[in-house]
């Protein structure tokens, strides 16, 4: 799956598998993010996708498997990290977009504090900064920051989820995890949407794992896509191979759309 050699994964996920009590989540997935990627995930509803986003982006603990994250140089175990030290990591070098924006904001603080509350997570007291720096964030995901002091729930679905967006990239993190960032929303705000997080992407080199059910969303935004099914990996391959060439059968239904509908 696309390792070089001389760049190494940024994120590995060994035969992970999560169970909800009896019923399965996802199954014996292994996958490699490199750096600078954007994948997909892709499979109909209740095919295992965002428990497998939720394990890899480390907020859910998988029942078995391993998941590495690679810094400085070497690859950490993001489950058998210090919970303290995870957490760190949730809240600065990686970052989850949830496909309903209120589980992502906290809805009771502006719009600004949204955003800042990162920064203060990573130690930033300076008042001023921490505002500048969330109208510097507000402007790039196209929110007017006269709405800077407005709280989440005063914003329209789109706005909300640019929102999230800002606040996971005040930190700079370097894997963004998003899930079904577009869902929900109409087609000119999801395009809209589609348009700033591919350029976020490129600008910021991000490397992102992106969960959607959408194969337009898919084709537009990820290099690789991982196709699921009941909680397996099914296929895997570069995005136009899979979605002009598919090659299992499920992947062939999934693509003519007829598990989409
Ligand atoms: N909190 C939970 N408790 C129990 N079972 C769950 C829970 N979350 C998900 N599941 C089950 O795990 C399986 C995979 O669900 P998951 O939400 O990961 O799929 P998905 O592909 O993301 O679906 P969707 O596109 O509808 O969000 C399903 O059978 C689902 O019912």
């Amino acid at each position: 799956m696309g390792k070089t050699a001389s760049k190494p994964a940024i994120l590995t996920a060994e035969a992970v598998t999560h169970y909800y009590g009896q019923r399965v989540g996802c199954r014996s997935l292994s996958l490699e993010l490199n750096a600078g990627e954007v994948l997909g995930i892709v499979g109909e509803s209740g095919s295992g996708k965002s428990t497998l986003l939720h394990c890899l982006s480390g907020h859910l603990q998988p029942t078995r498997g391993t998941i590495r994250y690679r810094r400085n140089g070497q690859a950490v175990d993001l489950y058998g990290l210090p919970v303290r030290e995870r957490r760190r990591l949730l809240r600065t070098e990686l970052g989850l977009v949830f496909q309903d924006p209120r589980d992502g904001l906290r809805m009771r603080v502006s719009a600004g504090g949204n955003i800042g509350e990162r920064l203060l997570a990573e130690g930033l007291r300076h008042y001023g900064k921490i505002r500048s720096e969330a109208e510097r964030w507000l402007e790039t995901v196209e929110i007017s920051t006269e709405r800077i002091d407005d709280l989440p729930g005063t914003f329209s679905g789109g706005m909300r989820q640019r929102l999230q967006i800002a606040r996971n990239l005040v930190t700079r993190p370097r894997v963004l995890f998003l899930d079904e960032p577009t869902s929900g929303l109409d087609v000119s705000v999801q395009a809209r949407l589609l348009d700033l997080l591919r350029r976020l992407v490129a600008d910021l080199g991000l490397s992102v794992i992106m969960v959607t059910h959408d194969l337009a969303v898919a084709r537009l935004l990820a290099h690789r896509l991982l196709v699921m099914r009941r909680g397996e990996l099914v296929e895997t391959g570069l995005t136009d191979r899979v979605l002009e060439d598919p090659q299992h059968p499920y992947t062939q239904l999934l693509v003519s759309s007829r598990l989409l509908v």
